[in-house]
């Protein structure tokens, strides 16, 4: 929705796309993850959602009206930006791309549309979808957060069955029901993700030797 270009992919910086359906247990993983690694950075969205009891403007989100986020949208600082649970939520460039030219990995949880514009415009990020163990699970974790009324969850859990229609489209999936075992999961795409692309700027280099990664 937000770009129309195609950009190179040579950033020295990871792009990690985390998109689940809503209470699936996202925001716990990609916040464990950030405890465990400090090479990671989140990319702080923009929304015209209205905060949470604890939520702080700029830390889980920069909180939007409808005309700043209009003005964003019109002085092309998304990213990508998109429709979910009848909000706007968005990805500035500025969440995400000085981070990553500098060499810094950057994590984003973001919706399912999100998450494929920004395949389109960085082609290494790596799109992982996170899922619950199954709809009784879902929303029972959705009731127990107890953050929203029962009318978004209801809207929620009817999101949710639109999204995970796209997860063939993602690089990996990852079941969350013991949340260690799914925290491992994530780590190790991570992981496989910083390999696979050191390896690949330093064949580039030509230092053939150097493929040894520690
Ligand atoms: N496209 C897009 N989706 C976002 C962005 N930020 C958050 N979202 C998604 O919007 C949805 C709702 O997020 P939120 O209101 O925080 O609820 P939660 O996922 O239940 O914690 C989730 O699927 C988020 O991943 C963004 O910058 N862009
Ligand atoms: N593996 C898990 N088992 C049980 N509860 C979980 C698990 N992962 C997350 N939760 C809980 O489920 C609720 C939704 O998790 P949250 O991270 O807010 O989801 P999301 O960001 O995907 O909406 C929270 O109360 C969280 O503590």
């Amino acid at each position: 929705m937000a770009h129309d270009t195609h950009r190179p992919m040579d950033y020295p910086g990871n792009l990690i796309v985390v998109a689940a359906p809503s209470g699936a247990g996202k925001s716990s993983l990609v916040k464990a993850l950030q405890e465990l690694d400090a090479h990671i950075h989140p990319s702080i969205s923009h929304t015209t959602r209205a905060p949470r009891g604890q939520e702080k403007h700029g830390r889980e989100y920069f909180f939007a009206s409808e005309s700043e986020f209009d003005a964003m949208v019109q002085a092309q600082a998304f990213v990508e930006w998109a429709h979910v649970h009848g909000k706007r939520y968005g990805t500035s460039k500025k969440a995400i791309e000085e981070r990553i030219a500098q060499g810094s990995d950057v994590i984003l949880e973001i919706d399912f549309q999100g998450a494929l514009q920004i395949r389109q415009a960085f082609a290494n990020a790596v799109l992982v979808f996170i899922l619950p163990p199954g709809w009784d699970e879902l929303r029972s974790r959705l009731e127990r957060r107890g953050e929203d009324s029962a009318e978004v969850i209801e809207m929620r859990l009817k999101n949710a069955a639109i999204e995970m229609a796209h997860v063939s489209k993602f690089d990996f999936v990852i079941i969350n029901e013991l949340f260690e075992r799914a925290l491992f999961d994530l780590k190790a795409v991570v992981h496989a993700q910083r390999l696979k692309y050191a390896a690949q700027r330093r064949a580039r280099a030509d230092t053939f030797e150097s493929l040894h990664i520690s």
